[in-house]
């Protein structure tokens, strides 16, 4: 059979090629007959040339009554065939509604950017985590599982508060070249312009110095290389934030980073943002998404991995990105060689992510990541004693901290001076205490937004009841008596499962059965028939014996601990 569909397959084809010239040539004019020419035949062949020279002739006056009749017609009616031929791949995403996105004030150049992706809804967790860091401009905690979309929970807030101070920049930018233009002697305002003098001042500080790139060993050679690692899109902004013409994607190169007419000084600038990962993997692939959402903005991205080359990391920073992702241990490395965009650009830094932060609390990182928080809180004290002189505007560092769990403050890093003491603490701590307590060790200012959609996991919640060890039991008999349904019991201990059977077959709890492995394995596999079988009964286990057991249909699960 596999014969004959081949062989079907291609007559297909070959029908289908065959069929077509003479379909275009029935809707021009007849084929020139091909005889084959016989040597000598002269006469013959003039004719034939004559023949040719006419159908030609001919040909052309059909094309060109064609044309003079097209050229009356609509044109729409002309171009529709084109159009619709393109319009299969542009309406596979144009038709996307993309307003649940713009209710949470995401702009537009994001939005086109989602919906290249075929983005159509915010995830849970960016739904609640982007109104509360862009909106309100809180400090935000947010837990969710792997792959819930916590990239962009952080992302989006990052691109577009970037864009909004870039574009202030600008603005100000603008005002000091104003008055720069103005002759002005009578002028009251001289404050004003004195600070507006001062904050432009500022920005060209930042502006990359041919020199100093040097300096930090820029050649051209290597470009191609770290155009991957540091892209981005140019959309020229308005004063309002919104954009000025069409946006370029960029596809940076040695002439348009610093061979341009000043261009490339106006974009590169401060550091804005510092996204820290505990993998160069992570940081990779941080880098990349948000490049990806980035495209139409303006915003830049560079990925500082343990892999490269110092000298290509200089490179790359050279380019003075507004964001810059990393392991805490390069990122450590650079700052103490005094890398300036790096270094310089902690003095102020308006945003600070902390990606995975539960493995950055891990103690191979956390030594060089309290390093660097340190000199980030302490380079935010001294701009906040700055800014109470006046001499510069209040920056509030904005701090977004995301994980898979927040359960790991039960695991706080070393301190060898107050180990057992906060060790302690910190077990005592309930959920929003424990985020307290890690907003606290980042230096987090305020009370951070708490977003934690791993507590709702498909439709699970979870509650902890606090008491004295001797009501325990009491707890345990009052929880089964008021909530009816499946439920399993996790105990610490098989003495603890043979306690509790024996007290609550005592108590008359029906269905109840104990699960431990020292039961046989015949009395193992009738307790877990009958607490399968039933809808209303109780399973005290070690979880040991239970681990991995896959019952459907449970309805409570109880830790004794
Ligand atoms: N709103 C969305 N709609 C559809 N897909 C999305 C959305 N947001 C993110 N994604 C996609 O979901 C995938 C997982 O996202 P992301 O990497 O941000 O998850 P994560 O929570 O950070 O996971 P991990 O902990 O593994 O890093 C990515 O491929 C991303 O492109």
């Amino acid at each position: 059979s596999n014969l004959i569909f081949s062989i079907t397959a291609e007559s297909t084809l070959m029908k289908q090629k065959a069929s077509k010239p003479v379909k275009e040539i029935e809707g021009a004019a007849a084929p020139a007959p091909r005889g084959p020419q016989r040597p000598g035949g002269i006469e013959k062949a003039k004719k034939n040339k004559n023949r040719r020279k006419l159908k030609l002739k001919r040909k052309k006056a059909k094309k060109a009554a064609a044309a003079s009749k097209s050229r009356n017609l609509a044109s729409q009616e002309i171009q529709k065939p084109a159009a619709e031929e393109t319009k299969p791949e542009q309406s596979a995403n144009s038709s996307l509604d993309m307003s649940m996105w713009e209710s949470l004030g995401v702009c537009q150049q994001i939005v086109a950017a989602l919906r290249d992706l075929g983005f159509a809804e915010p995830t849970a967790i960016q739904r609640e985590a982007i109104p509360a860091a862009l909106r309100d401009r809180r400090d935000v905690l947010g837990a969710a599982e792997t792959g819930s979309g916590k990239t962009l929970a952080f992302g989006i807030p990052v691109i577009q508060r970037i864009m909004t101070m870039k574009s202030a920049s600008a603005t100000r930018a603008a005002a000091v070249k104003q008055l720069a233009d103005i002759d002005d002697d009578d002028n009251d305002d001289v404050g004003d312009q004195a600070d507006a003098i001062e904050s432009a001042d500022e920005d060209a500080d930042q502006s990359p110095d041919e020199a100093e790139l040097a300096e930090c060993g820029w050649a051209d050679g290597d470009i191609e290389e770290d155009l991957g690692l540091l892209a981005g899109s140019l959309t020229e902004l308005g004063p309002d934030g919104q954009p000025v013409g069409a946006p370029q994607t960029l596809a940076y190169s040695a002439e348009n980073v610093f061979e341009d007419d000043g261009s490339a000084k106006k974009r590169g600038g401060r550091l804005y943002c510092l996204v820290l990962t505990p993998t160069r993997e992570l940081a990779k692939q941080v880098a990349a998404h948000l490049q990806r959402v980035a495209v139409h903005t303006g915003v830049t991205v560079a990925a500082v991995l343990g892999g490269l080359s110092a000298q290509r990391q200089e490179r790359l920073l050279a380019g003075r990105p507004d964001i810059v992702v990393g392991t805490p241990g390069r990122l450590w490395d650079l700052i103490q060689s005094g890398q300036p965009h790096l270094s310089g650009g902690l003095a102020s830094l308006p945003m600070l992510v902390l990606d995975e932060a539960d493995r950055l609390a891990e103690p191979g990182h956390f030594a060089e990541m309290r390093a660097l928080l340190e000199r980030i809180n302490a380079n935010a004290n001294d701009d906040d004693s700055k800014a109470t002189s006046a001499e510069r505007p209040p920056c509030r560092r904005q701090t977004l901290l995301f994980s898979a769990t927040l359960t790991f403050v039960h695991r706080p890093p070393e301190r060898p001076d107050q180990r057992r003491s906060k060790l302690k603490r910190m077990r005592q701590l309930g959920p929003d205490d424990r985020a307290a307590a890690l907003a606290e060790l980042v230096g987090m200012s305020g009370k951070p937004k708490l977003v934690d959609t791993t507590r709702r996991v498909g439709g699970l919640t979870e509650f902890r009841l606090d008491c004295e060890a001797k009501d325990k039991d009491l707890y345990l008999w009052w929880l089964l008596r008021s909530r009816r349904g499946r439920t399993l019991v996790f105990c610490a201990s098989k003495d603890t499962v043979r306690r509790l059977h024996r007290l609550l077959t005592l108590l008359r709890c029906p269905n109840c059965r104990p699960l431990h492995s020292d039961m046989q394995q015949r009395q193992r596999l009738k307790s877990l028939d009958r607490f399968s079988a039933n809808p209303d009964s109780v399973l005290l286990a070690t979880d040991v014996a239970a681990r991995g057991l896959d019952i459907p249909g449970v309805e409570h699960v109880v830790h004794y601990q």
